[in-house]
């Protein structure tokens, strides 16, 4: 008899087998009295492991009809951490279509059960849950695992007076106030973004394009070859750098742009509390950058050169909290982070759209050339305005819902809660399936699969839906938003008034580059490996 028929023999005998000496009784009768180790150790995993897979998803879910349904999984704890990790997109694909559509499903990693919100019903109640999904707790629990000290975390947990969102208020509050009073003012934002476009500005032209994107370097007149995913992360990754934390820190790290560019790409694997064990790389990589932080901390913040007002006051508030230099340097990495991811991706898709499309680049030209001939006098609050640059805009914002990975927010639960009618249990974890809610037929239209630049423009009502969600929503909505716009438009403003983007020569036409899918990234696609979009920039007669 082979293990297949076992659970005809479980109904029968199953209630009184509840020892081990009662299910290998069992098992040897099935195997007619045959002891060998051999055969039994298989026979008895093979066995209990049936027992499990039948309780886990058959059984239990009757019992538990309150809570979201887990999407199967073969090893017990592991769970779906290996495809999860590697295609976390298409595995949530697979469990919605398991479920139905706009269902909450869990599915487990590690031991942990990750909820996934497909949607814009749960969204919404996401975003307004600050209590048991509350952001403060998603914040300190990311600082963990970024490296702060448990003594730093109770010092960041530590009560304050006041009240803020509906609850006492900690001493983390006061650094998330650094971020919203420099970030949402347009003065202080001017003050921010004004060295981070100078930087574009001087880095985007022929003499001086990092060499790092030149593929082939052409006579000068000609003009250059670029690789444009590299000139984006490059120029765009260090003009926040040095825009906010000044020269001194490329000094001690000359490698920060592409340590940063490969941890950007890795460090959902540390919000998701994956151990180091299974991802060894990403926690060195994350204690080389603290390492960096800690030695730019040496130098008194008096000597160093062009620091952002930003960055100090960050600084200077955690120093003032009693932070130790170390869990500070945790703060930088969080910002580093925060203000370099997505942005670079982002940028490369809007450019890879405009080289593709001469007419759609002649458009936003027209509108930016104003931009890049006062990159020195630029105005954040001018360029935002939405009539200003409307088909950039419009790019812009269906870059973010095109390109917009699997999941953006995250949250752990803090207390057992009702959500979207179901009971999610403390301790466990749930996500924004973003690319979902954005790809969602009933609200894009048939299209919704397609990129289409003019999107926003035909219809700007989308802009405001509950299912568009690229800087997430609530409290925790994203305060680097317009910073990024900006940055976006700074670098397509200086490459199209100074260059024509042209098809390079004697290379072969390949391929609309694709995104990276697989990765369970917060936020923007990245390119998919081995995928570019190379393009010879040939300078304009009337460039500036
Ligand atoms: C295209 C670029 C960007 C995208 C798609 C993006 C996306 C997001 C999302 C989805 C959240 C919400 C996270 C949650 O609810 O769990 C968020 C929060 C946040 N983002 Fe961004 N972000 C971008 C650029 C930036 C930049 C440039 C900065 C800083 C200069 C920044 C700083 C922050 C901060 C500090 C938060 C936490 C909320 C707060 O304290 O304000 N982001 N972002």
């Amino acid at each position: 008899m082979t293990v297949t028929s076992f659970p005809s023999i479980a109904s029968r005998t199953f209630p009184q087998a509840h020892s081990i000496e009662m299910i290998s009784e069992l098992l040897s009768s099935v195997l007619g009295g045959s002891q060998h180790l051999l055969i039994l150790l298989p026979t008895w995993t093979a066995a209990l492991w049936i027992l499990w897979y039948c309780w886990k998803f058959i059984l239990s879910p009757h019992f538990y009809k309150d809570e979201p349904p887990i999407y199967p999984y073969y090893i017990p704890f592991i769970g779906h951490l290996r495809s999860f990790i590697q295609d976390a997109g298409s595995l949530v694909k697979k469990a919605e279509s398991c479920f139905g559509e706009g269902k909450l499903f869990g599915v487990q990693i590690a031991g942990k059960k990750l909820y996934i919100i497909t949607s814009a019903e749960g969204t919404k109640e996401f975003y307004r849950n600050t209590t048991a999904l509350d952001f403060t707790a998603f914040q300190l629990d990311t600082l963990k695992q970024f490296g702060m000290s448990p003594a730093g975390c109770k010092l960041m947990s530590k009560h304050i007076q006041g009240r803020t969102n509906g609850r006492d208020r900690i001493n983390i509050d006061l650094i998330v106030d650094v971020h919203h009073r420099n970030l949402h003012s347009s003065a202080n934002l001017g003050q921010i973004a004004s060295p981070v476009a100078e930087y574009i500005s001087n880095a985007l032209r022929l003499e001086t394009l990092p060499e790092q994107c030149i593929r082939f370097p052409g006579p000068r007149t000609e003009g250059k070859v670029v690789s444009l995913y590299t000139l984006c992360e490059e120029v765009i990754l260090r003009a926040n750098i040095t825009g906010f934390w000044g020269n001194d820190l490329l000094d001690i790290a000359p490698d920060l742009v592409s340590t940063t560019s490969t941890l950007d790409r890795r460090f959902h694997n540390l919000l998701l509390r994956i151990p180091r064990l299974l991802e060894p790389e990403v926690y060195n990589l994350r204690d080389k950058v603290l390492d960096y932080f800690d030695r730019y901390m040496d130098i008194p913040m008096k000597a160093r050169t062009s620091l952002s007002p930003l960055i100090k006051e960050l600084e200077q508030t955690s120093r003032d909290l009693g932070l130790s230099q170390r869990d500070i340097a945790v703060y930088h990495l969080a910002w580093l982070l925060a203000s370099n991811n997505n942005i670079h991706a982002a940028c490369f898709w809007v450019l890879a759209h405009l080289a593709e499309s001469p007419d759609l680049a002649n458009k936003v030209r027209e509108e930016t050339a104003g931009i890049a001939r006062n990159a020195l006098s630029f105005s954040p609050a001018e360029a935002l305005k939405d009539n200003q640059l409307p088909c950039l805009m419009a790019l812009w914002r269906e870059v973010l819902r095109f390109y917009g990975g699997p999941h953006t927010s995250g949250r752990h639960v803090q207390e057992d809660t009702v959500f979207t009618g179901k009971r999610l249990r403390r301790g466990a974890s749930l996500l924004v399936a973003t690319s979902t809610l954005q790809r969602d037929k009933a609200v894009w239209g048939a299209d919704a699969d397609e990129f289409v630049p003019n999107r926003f423009l035909r219809s700007p009502y989308l802009a405001k839906v509950a299912n568009y969600r690229p800087f997430g929503g609530g409290i925790s909505h994203c305060s680097g938003q317009h910073l990024a716009f900006v940055e976006m438009a700074m670098v397509v403003a200086c490459l199209l008034d100074r260059f024509d983007m042209q098809i390079v020569p004697g290379v072969e036409e390949t391929a609309f580059p694709q995104p990276f899918k697989a990765a369970p990234l917060l936020g923007i696609m990245h390119v998919r490996e081995g995928d570019d979009k190379l393009v010879m920039l040939v300078p304009r007669l009337t460039g500036r």
